[in-house]
């Protein structure tokens, strides 16, 4: 029997995303997309079944890294459901104050450089700069963005939404791509997928 259903987003454009993941069975929501898990997501005092693995590597990256969030400054760079908007959502369930950057914002610089906490997931390349981010902050880089390098034998390489080399200088925390939030997120998913097969265990036995 399987545990958990993923939907690999996103998809083709002829199918309905929204009627999609409304079928998916709630136990088996391992990416925490069903409206209602995302609902409880955003509500005060509800807790959803499946917490979206990206932004749940996030916390986990930060909190296994001492980084505390209640209180304080948190910016995060993009609003798509699958990162961004879930990713401000779990951070203001921490405590933390959340502010969103997308791509209609004026002056995006001088609001990340506030920042004690920096979420990256725009998919522009190396868009952050060193000077955009305040010294000390901590820095997840969840940008995976193949750039052509014809050094590769791939004729790719991958790089992030962050400039690591400069930010790294300054920031106190920082995440790589490739070996940052991309494997997290793949730990996440087998660990919500475990919690799905633990708890239908136990409904049934
Ligand atoms: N490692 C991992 O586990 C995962 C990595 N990713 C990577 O994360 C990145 C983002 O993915 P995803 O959320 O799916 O991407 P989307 O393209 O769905 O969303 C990008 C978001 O970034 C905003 N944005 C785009 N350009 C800018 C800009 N110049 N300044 C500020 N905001 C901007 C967009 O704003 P607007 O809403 O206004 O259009 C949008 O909200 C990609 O590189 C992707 O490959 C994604 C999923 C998982
Ligand atoms: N329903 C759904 N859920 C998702 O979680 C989802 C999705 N759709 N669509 C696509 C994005 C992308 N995503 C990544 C996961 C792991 C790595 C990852 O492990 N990256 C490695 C590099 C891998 C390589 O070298 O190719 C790393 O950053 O080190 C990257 C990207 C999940 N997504």
């Amino acid at each position: 029997m399987q545990s958990g259903i993923l939907v690999q987003l996103p998809l083709p454009k002829h199918i309905n995303e929204e009627k999609v993941l409304s079928e998916i069975s709630l136990g088996k929501d391992v990416d925490g997309f069903h409206p209602l898990n995302i609902g409880k997501l955003a509500m005060k005092d509800r807790d959803p079944l499946f917490l979206p693995c990206t932004p749940k590597a996030c916390i986990e990256l930060l909190s296994r890294s001492g980084v505390s969030i209640k209180g304080k400054k948190a910016v995060v760079v993009g609003r798509s459901n699958i990162v961004g908007l879930p990713a401000s959502l779990l951070l203001l369930k921490a405590d933390a104050t959340v502010t969103i950057v997308h791509s209609r914002t004026t002056q995006p610089e001088s609001i990340i450089r506030e920042a004690d906490i920096v979420i990256a997931a725009a998919g522009q390349p190396m868009m952050i700069k060193g000077s955009w981010i305040k010294p000390g902050a901590a820095v997840i880089d969840v940008g995976t963005n193949a750039v052509d390098d014809p050094t590769k034998k791939s004729g790719y390489r991958l790089v992030g939404d962050v400039d690591f080399e400069e930010a790294s200088k300054v920031a106190g925390w920082i995440t790589p791509v490739p070996g940052g939030v991309g494997p997290m997120t793949v730990t996440m998913l087998l660990h919500n997928t475990l919690e799905g097969a633990k708890r239908c265990f136990e409904k049934n036995h």
